[in-house]
C-alpha cells in the first residue's frame, strides 16, 4: 500500500460535469475548468463525478473519461482529485473504483448503494469493504448524504466499524445537517478527516473541528469561503459570521427561486465564463427562464464577486 499519510483538509470543489447544449459530456473545457479553479478561486482538491457532477446520472464509460481528463489536467496543478465510484450496483462501484486507481487519482468515494439499500449497519461496512478493496492504494471516504440515499445510519456509530475493518479507510463527506454526529465524529476518531457537506453552514461545522469541506458553491465562491476559512482560524468570529451569512442569504435567494443544480451549474457558467451547458435531466432543472441578472445582482449586492 502506498498511502503517503497526507491528510484532506481545506476546500474541494464538488465540480460540474461539463456538457454540450445536447447533454453529451464535453471534456475539451476541463483544462480551462481546472485552471480556473486554482487560479481565480485558489481550489486545490475536486471531487468529481459526485452530486454536483450528476454522477449516477451518467454510464460508466462517461464517468471514466471524466476522470481520466480531470486527473490528466489537474496533475501538477492541483493537490487532490477525488474520484467519487459510487453506484447502484456493487460491481460497478468495483470496475470504477479500480479504474480510478489506474488513471492515477488521489482517493476515492461512494455512497451506498439506494435502491435496494443495505439491510443495516454490518451490510453497509461489507459494502465499503467490498468497494474499498478494488483499489487498495487509495485512500477511501465514505460519502453520507442521507437526505438523498435514504441511508441513515449514524456515522459515528460506523467509523466504530471501519476502523477495524477497511484498511484504506480514511474519513468521511459528511452532508447532513446533523452537527453532533458530525462531532463526535471529529473528536472520537482523529486519525480519520471528515469533511462537511453542507455549504450553507460551514462555519457551524468548523466549530466542531471540520477538517474540510465538499461541496458545489466552492466552485465560484471559493475565496469568500477560504476567506471565511481564514478568519475562523485567526480566531476573527465575527468576520466569519458575517461571511457565512452572506454566503446563506445568497444561497436562501437561490432555493426560494425554486432552482436546482441545472441553475447552480448555470451560476458556475456565468461567473466562471466556461460554458459548462445544461444538466443531464431535464427534471433536474426548474426551467426558469433568464435569471441571469438577478444572480449577478444579488451576488454583487452581497458583495460576494
Ligand atoms: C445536495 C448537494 O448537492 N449537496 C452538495 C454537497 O454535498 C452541497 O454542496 C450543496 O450543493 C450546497 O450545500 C448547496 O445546497
Ligand atoms: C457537493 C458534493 O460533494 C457533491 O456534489 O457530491
Amino acid at each position: 500500500m502506498a498511502f503517503t499519510g497526507k491528510r484532506l483538509k481545506g476546500l474541494i470543489a464538488a465540480t460540474f460535469t461539463p456538457m454540450t447544449p445536447n447533454s453529451d459530456i464535453n471534456l475539451l473545457v476541463i483544462e480551462q475548468y481546472v485552471d480556473y479553479l486554482v487560479q481565480k478561486q485558489h481550489i486545490r482538491n475536486i471531487f468529481v463525478n459526485g452530486t454536483t457532477g450528476e454522477g449516477m446520472s451518467l454510464s460508466i464509460c462517461e464517468r471514466k473519461r471524466l476522470t481520466e481528463e480531470w486527473v490528466k489536467h489537474a496533475r501538477g496543478k492541483m493537490d487532490n482529485v477525488i474520484v467519487h465510484v459510487g453506484c447502484l450496483g456493487l460491481s460497478d462501484s468495483k470496475d470504477l473504483a479500480a479504474h480510478a486507481a489506474s488513471c492515477g487519482a488521489d482517493a476515492i468515494s461512494a455512497v451506498c448503494p439506494s435502491f435496494l439499500k443495505p439491510a443495516n449497519l454490518d451490510a453497509l461496512v461489507l459494502y465499503l469493504k467490498d468497494v474499498a478493496s478494488a483499489a487498495p492504494s487509495l485512500p477511501f471516504y465514505y460519502y453520507h448524504i442521507p437526505k438523498i440515499t435514504g441511508i441513515t445510519y449514524q456515522i459515528y456509530e460506523l467509523l466504530g466499524k471501519v476502523k477495524e475493518n477497511i484498511p484504506s479507510f480514511r474519513g468521511v463527506k459528511f452532508s447532513d445537517v446533523n452537527l453532533m454526529d458530525f462531532s463526535l465524529c471529529v473528536s472520537e476518531y482523529k486519525e480519520f478527516d471528515c469533511l462537511y457537506g453542507v455549504d450553507e453552514q460551514l462555519l457551524g461545522a468548523l466549530a466542531f473541528g471540520a477538517h474540510g469541506a465538499v461541496g458545489s458553491t466552492y466552485n465560484y465562491l471559493g475565496n469568500k469561503n477560504g476567506d471565511m476559512l481564514e478568519a475562523f482560524e485567526a480566531g476573527n468570529l465575527q468576520k466569519a459570521r458575517k461571511i457565512q451569512c452572506s454566503l446563506q442569504e445568497f444561497l436562501y435567494f437561490v432555493f426560494d427561486m425554486g432552482w436546482g443544480l441545472a441553475e447552480f451549474k448555470d451560476i458556475m457558467s456565468q461567473v466562471s465564463g466556461i460554458p459548462l451547458g445544461p444538466s443531464r435531466l431535464p427534471l433536474y432543472s426548474s426551467m426558469k427562464s433568464n435569471h441571469h441578472d438577478d444572480i449577478k445582482t444579488k451576488m454583487l449586492k452581497l458583495d460576494l464577486i
